[in-house]
């Protein structure tokens, strides 16, 4: 042991036990191939395929071979209730009966569903999905019709995505019918505030992320030459080298239909309007695809929770520069990718090939293992949807922003895109929100913007602010008022992104970093934190005394390793470390996965534990 041994040293199983093979030494390469490895047990995980007709687009016209599973059934075990049915004790059903308790148990489900998550898309008639199988046309436009009313009553509207004819069950009986249905509730019964979902653009620089967030957002095509993301930069130097420097929010609207409601006259400031007219909002998080800000680019992807990330490849690049670095910080937190080759209209078919060749080929390697899978229908963008939250398929658009070539995939895929984290779960715990961002705003004072972590917030409600950079406490403040993307709201619950005033607060004592949570938890920051590490390059060794970045959530502060379970660490090795923060206490979440950069040095971890009484600051080691 190099130093004093952390208290405790659980068996580093958050991390995967690939770690120890991990090849990854050298530079951009290594980080991904280094992730790769670490990553393994999600690629490993099984991905439930079943055929199903209609699904499953060969890749032709001479792009590389990709995957291209087909629609997997998922959602109500309808069989249970015609079990159930049947075991009731009194006289078999009939069939019909039997057909009409599974349509009652299927709608049952999807109330719930709806009721919970806000939306579901849902496989009405076919096997593993909901309601009854072996139906007729008639029968499914039947159920059809009954799921209509019934979500209509709780405000929601239902939406056919396909309806389509399933293989016969035998030769020469008819073919039965199934159709998908996205079903969401109208932001209005939804109590004004909309489902949210947010997507991390990423990518190497220039290959066309701002371009592709302004052509969404603001429904215009690009000119090939900067128009479409001169109307989403923050900053006149961003405007001036055409460089993204900062962490920049866009938002996509959608109603409970799926249309766009983000038109040419949509602005940032004229957000409000749009935000209230819309059942669901898809926030487009752009970050800086430039080595100098690949800090500001992390804590973007660490700070913002985003539900998905989206790597922008430029068709005529390929995956090159910080595109590997970004990706692999993606797959260290778990974030499940999806990719968008970009700029097709400017890229021969031999070049675009060489693209597609080499996104697929990081795909394949050891522990990335997710299947490429290359959107060319509908049906595709039905399949990739579902199978998201799994982050085992990689799907992989080809784009253009100057002839809007498969953009409305990308529109559809956005639309369809489910929530990744079961927010409803934490709409019932103490209320915490992170601080991601602070204002001073002329006539409402301090403003903090950031995401509810758990919890609900309304105004006038009391919350501990905290840790202090000074003596790390955590004081009561009361909040005055509540803004969801500009509009003023009575509450935000987990998973929402806001912004709320606080009252007698200056704009010095908030931070980026700091938390507002529940008193009844007691919060502490500390100096010191326990974690399971992995090492994903570097160039010679670590011992104690090492030093690096932690971005973990909303934390970004350098911290030096004062402790660890092995004498030395070198690429692809795991250990227990214990860091300490090199300025002041944070309050960090035990199971919170970080990462830490310095220099050539990559490495994630998972914090799993905290430690030190913030009132007595710790001698330097
Ligand atoms: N022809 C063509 N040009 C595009 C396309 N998409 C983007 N561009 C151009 O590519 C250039 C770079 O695009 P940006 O959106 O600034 O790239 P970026 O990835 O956001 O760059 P950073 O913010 O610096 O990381 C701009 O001049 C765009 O007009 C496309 O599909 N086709």
């Amino acid at each position: 042991m190099a130093s004093a041994t952390p208290r405790h040293r659980p068996a580093p199983h958050h991390l995967s036990k690939a770690a120890a093979a991990g090849d990854g030494v050298g530079d951009h390469e290594g980080w991904a191939e280094g992730i790769a490895s670490l990553t393994a047990e999600q690629g490993g995980a099984a991905l439930l395929m079943e055929e199903s007709a209609g699904a499953g687009v060969k890749a032709s016209d001479g792009a590389p071979a990709v995957t291209t599973p087909t629609l997997a059934s998922e959602g109500v075990a309808a069989a249970g209730a015609a079990a159930a049915l049947r075991g009731g004790g009194g006289a078999p059903a009939t069939p019909e009966e039997e057909r009409r308790a599974l349509m009652e148990h299927a709608l049952v489900a999807l109330e719930a569903e709806v009721a919970t998550r806000g939306e579901v898309v849902a496989d009405l008639g076919a096997a593993g999905g909901y309601g009854p199988t072996g139906l007729g046309e008639a029968q499914l436009a039947e159920l059809l019709a009954a799921v209509e009313a019934r979500m209509a009553a709780l405000g929601a509207d239902v939406t056919v995505l396909r309806q389509r004819k399933l293989s016969p069950p035998a030769a020469g009986a008819p073919a039965p019918h199934a159709a998908d249905v996205c079903i969401r509730r109208r932001g209005s019964a939804s109590g004004g505030t909309p489902l949210e979902v947010r997507v991390a653009i990423i990518g190497n620089v220039d290959s066309g992320k701002s371009t592709m967030v302004g052509v969404l957002t603001r429904s215009v095509l690009d000119d090939g030459r900067g128009s479409a993301r001169a109307r989403v930069f923050k900053h006149s130097h961003e405007a001036d080298t055409g460089r993204t420097s900062s962490v920049g929010q866009h938002t996509l609207c959608l109603d409970s239909r799926g249309a766009i409601l983000n038109d040419a006259a949509f602005r940032t400031q004229s957000i409000a309007d749009y935000v209230a007219r819309a059942a669901k909002v898809v926030t487009l998080v752009d970050l800086a695809g430039h080595e100098k800000y690949f800090r500001t680019t992390s804590y973007g992807l660490t700070a913002h929770l985003p539900d998905y990330a989206c790597l922008i490849v430029g068709a005529n690049a390929g995956v090159v520069g910080m595109a590997k670095e970004h990706l692999g910080v993606a797959l260290a937190l778990r974030i499940p990718a999806f990719f968008v080759i970009t700029k097709i209209d400017l890229a021969p078919e031999h070049v675009l090939r060489h693209t597609l060749q080499g996104l697929t080929s990081i795909l394949k390697k050891p522990g990335v293992r997710k299947r490429a899978y290359l959107v060319r229908t509908t049906d595709d963008v039905l399949t990739c949807a579902r199978h998201m939250h799994a982050d085992a398929l990689a799907p992989i658009f080809l784009t253009s922003s100057v002839t809007g070539q498969g953009l409305d995939l990308v529109r559809l895929f956005y639309n369809l895109l489910p929530q990744r984290h079961n927010w409803h779960e934490r709409c019932g715990e103490a209320a915490e929100f992170i601080i991601d961002e602070t204002f001073g705003v002329p006539g409402v004072g301090t403003v903090v913007a950031g995401t509810v972590k758990r919890g609900a917030l309304s105004p006038n409600c009391t919350l501990l602010l905290g840790p202090d950079i000074g003596d790390a406490s955590f004081k009561a403040v009361q909040v005055k008022s509540i803004h969801y993307k500009r509009l003023p709201v009575g509450l935000v619950v987990a998973g929402q992104t806001a912004a709320l005033a606080l009252k007698k607060v200056k704009r010095h004592q908030v931070r980026k970093g700091m938390v507002l949570v529940d008193a009844a938890t007691a919060p502490k920051a500390s100096w010191e934190f326990d974690a399971d590490i992995a090492i994903l390059t570097h160039s010679s060794t670590i011992a104690p005394r090492y030093q690096a970045v932690i971005h973990c959530e909303i934390v970004r502060q350098a911290a030096r390793v004062i402790a660890m379970d092995r004498e030395r660490l070198r690429s692809g090795d795991r250990a227990c470390v214990r860091f300490r923060f090199l300025n002041h206490p944070e309050f960090l979440t035990p199971g919170t996965r970080f990462v830490f950069r310095e220099g050539r040095t990559k490495g994630i971890g998972v914090v799993v534990g905290t430690a030190m009484s913030p009132t007595a600051p710790p001698a330097s080691p």
